[in-house]
């Protein structure tokens, strides 16, 4: 008997060992994510306060000037792009017969035009920059002067042009964690201001787009939007949070719009810029980010002022997102052309959240 509840006794002392060794265990790994949540959340708002650091002195009057210096008179050529026969890899660049067809697709212009494409180029985004660059050389404004504008936190690769090379200007820039990169472009746009100086178009489009075919006289307007390719001929899914400024109220919207690709007028492009990475910076200082960061606000923006010509999903072709292949959908709404294509789909794990 004496025995037995000896036995008991160091059994429930086991237990109690045990239980309180397991309490333990849970209590410190409880604690431990605790303080690596509470860690993350320090670094997320150290960097947060760093980028507006960053982007809170914009030199908005040299922007100013600028665009007093761009000219507000529509381009002769505007519009005039000619019916081409573009149909899918008809058109494609070829050797030797290159200008015959551009002067198909493009007309020869009255006056030839400066124009800029502004992309950024940070991080593993790198490994869509050789087909953005070329495909661009063989159809973005063949018939144009074409500068690519490239900010970029690395040295580009070796490209390899065909008949006409664009003039390719690097613009070093450091790297910032998703999704600030692509949010802050706005603001990269307006510090660098200076570099845009003689340009008379300017569009900004995402690394992740390739020229499918020409894409000329049809891009030229004061201010160009494009349609979702995710979302062709719907209203989308603009930010119906109050809290941002780039809410918009449900069913007020009449398209849905591609963050990554728009342009215009060099001084009209200025203009969204200033307005749109003032409101950013403005959710920025009130912890709020817009549901699709950049998206969400240029969104806001052309509820407010519609762009002078809205393209269609053509020039924003998504054959597939990371889930379902889109085409269908696009042959009912007569979106038969891919002239821009999205290669999201090759996006695996590109995006880096922290430094
Ligand atoms: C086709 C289209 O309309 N895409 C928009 C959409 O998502 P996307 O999924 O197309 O965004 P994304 O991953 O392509 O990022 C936008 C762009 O930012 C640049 N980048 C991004 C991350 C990085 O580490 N390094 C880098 O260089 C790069 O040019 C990239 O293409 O929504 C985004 C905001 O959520 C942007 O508004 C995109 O423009
Ligand atoms: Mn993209």
């Amino acid at each position: 008997m004496v025995a037995l509840s000896g036995v008991s006794r160091r059994k429930r002392l086991a237990l109690l060992c045990t239980a309180g060794f397991l309490i333990s265990l849970v209590l410190s790994y409880l604690f431990a994510i605790r303080y690596i949540e509470n860690q993350r959340r320090a670094e997320k708002e150290a960097l947060h306060e760093r980028v507006i650091e960053q982007f809170s002195h914009v030199p908005t009057a040299q922007c100013a000037m600028l665009r007093s210096n761009a000219s507000e008179n529509a381009h002769p050529d505007a519009g005039n792009a000619q019916a081409a026969p573009l149909v899918p890899g008809t058109d494609q660049l070829r050797p030797g017969n290159r200008l015959l067809t551009y002067n198909a697709a493009c007309p020869v212009p009255k006056h030839t035009l400066n124009i800029g494409l502004v992309v950024t180029v940070t991080g593993r985004y790198m490994q869509f920059f050789k087909r953005f660059s070329t495909s661009a050389g063989s159809f973005f404004f063949p018939n144009h002067n074409v500068t690519i504008f490239v900010f970029t936190d690395q040295p580009l690769p070796p490209l390899d042009w065909g008949e006409i090379s664009p003039t390719v200007k690097a613009i070093p820039k450091t790297r910032l964690p998703w999704p600030y990169d692509s949010l802050m472009r706005f603001g990269t746009l307006l510090q660098h201001a200076k570099e845009f100086e003689g340009m008379d178009y300017l569009y900004a489009l995402d690394v992740d787009f390739a020229f499918n075919t020409y894409v000329c006289e049809d891009f030229l307007a004061d201010l160009v939007g494009v349609q979702n390719g995710y979302h062709p001929g719907t209203k989308g899914t603009p930010d119906h949070n109050p809290a941002s400024t780039a809410f918009i109220a449900p069913g007020t919207n009449t398209h849905y719009y591609a963050g990554g690709v728009y342009g215009g007028k060099h001084g009209r492009v200025f203009q969204v810029a200033e307005a749109v990475h003032s409101n950013i910076m403005t959710d920025m200082r009130n912890r709020v980010m817009a549901l699709w960061h950049d998206e969400s606000h240029l969104n806001r923006y052309f509820v407010d002022h519609p762009p002078s010509i809205t393209l269609s999903a053509e020039y924003c072709y998504m054959p597939y997102t990371k889930w379902v292949p889109l085409v269908h959908s696009y042959a009912e709404l007569g979106v038969v052309v891919p002239r821009i294509v999205h290669y999201e789909y090759l996006k695996a794990d590109l995006r880096e959240e922290y430094v």
